[in-house]
């Protein structure tokens, strides 16, 4: 019995003469929030895309609850949600008749359509706007509706392309709390370039760059590879470079003004309590303490350096 709810297997594809994606392999078979992460460009919407049904692949296969999307499109894309990058919705539609059109379009029977709405709207916050016309809504809302789509026949498998894109920062707060509720009862893969909001949101992540799979492990393992090895502090009154140069842990230090020195370390950032200590001992009047982040280039260059995974 085969208990995966999706399998992507060699899974590539070529627009053209050019390869989006090459040799992508993985499987999911719990429940969860898994991030697809990747920089613009990276294959992330291809993938989702065939994973979907929506594209073909070049090569490779997709399969969902054990039915593969070639042989048995129907079957399989009963078990998946999907919102893509470009949420499809009818603006001239109310909340409730959209929904209501996408339940007819999901052969949800008819008796069972009002309960359908009812539920999926509730689950994503929308009920207090189900008479509103979506072009009405805020980008926020419409978001919603769009989740509220991809939910509303109970699907195994949720997938959003880039779902908090182009949201305000109050709105993709509530946005994670919708998808990790999500979670809580389905397996969902969320894609985004923005690796804070993978890591605010997912248990495991999945990295795509150049269209090839560079990490496949949970949100703390991929952390770890991510350490920060740099930080920037401001003191009113410095100690000679020497003195900072000398401290255990400190690799070097990098002046970017009389005030403001960047610190390479090694170790971890533990540094940063030890720093702290020694500024007050030694009234280095500390204004500011940052562990700066990795881009994610650098972590891509770092993970490329790495063995990779698939
Ligand atoms: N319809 C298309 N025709 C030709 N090339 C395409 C097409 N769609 C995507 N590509 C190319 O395939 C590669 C992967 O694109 P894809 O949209 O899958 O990346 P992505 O990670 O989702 O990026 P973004 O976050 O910008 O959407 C890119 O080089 C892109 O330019």
């Amino acid at each position: 019995m085969n208990n995966n709810i999706v399998r992507l297997t060699g899974l590539s594809h070529r627009y053209g003469t050019s390869w989006a994606i090459r040799d992508i392999n993985f499987e999911i078979s719990e429940h969860g929030v898994l991030g697809l992460l990747g920089s613009n460009g990276a294959g992330k919407s291809t993938t989702m895309n065939i994973m979907c049904g929506v594209l073909n692949q070049t090569e490779g296969t997709v399969e969902v609850g054990g039915f593969t999307m070639q042989d048995n499109p129907i079957a399989a894309k009963k078990l998946i949600g999907f919102l893509p990058q470009n949420a499809p919705l009818y603006m001239e539609l109310t909340v409730k008749e959209y929904l209501t059109q996408c339940a007819y379009l999901r052969l949800i029977s008819k008796k069972d359509v009002p309960y359908a709405v009812d539920k999926a709207m509730a689950k994503c916050g929308v009920s207090h706007f189900k008479n509103r016309l979506i072009s009405n809504l805020s980008g926020g809302y419409k978001q919603r509706v769009g989740i509220a789509q991809a939910i509303i026949h109970e699907p195994r498998l949720v997938v959003l392309d880039e779902p908090t894109n182009g949201l305000d920062p109050n709105q993709i707060t509530e946005v994670r709390k919708l998808i990790k509720a999500i979670g809580e009862e389905k397996s969902v893969i969320f894609s985004s370039h923005i690796l804070s909001e993978i890591q605010a949101t997912c248990s495991h992540v999945k990295m795509v760059e150049n269209g090839k799979m560079v990490f496949a492990d949970s949100m703390d393992a991929f952390n770890n590879y991510i350490e920060p090895d740099s930080l920037v502090m401001s003191l009113q009154n410095p100690p000679p470079i020497a003195a900072l140069e000398n401290l255990d842990e400190v690799n070097s230090v990098e002046v970017i003004s009389d005030t403001k020195f960047r610190i390479h370390f090694s170790g971890g950032p533990e540094i940063c309590e030890r720093l702290i200590y020694r500024g007050i001992e030694q009234d280095w009047k500390m204004r500011e303490i940052t562990l700066e982040k990795s881009s994610l280039d650098q972590i891509f260059a770092q993970l490329s350096n790495k063995s990779p995974k698939n």
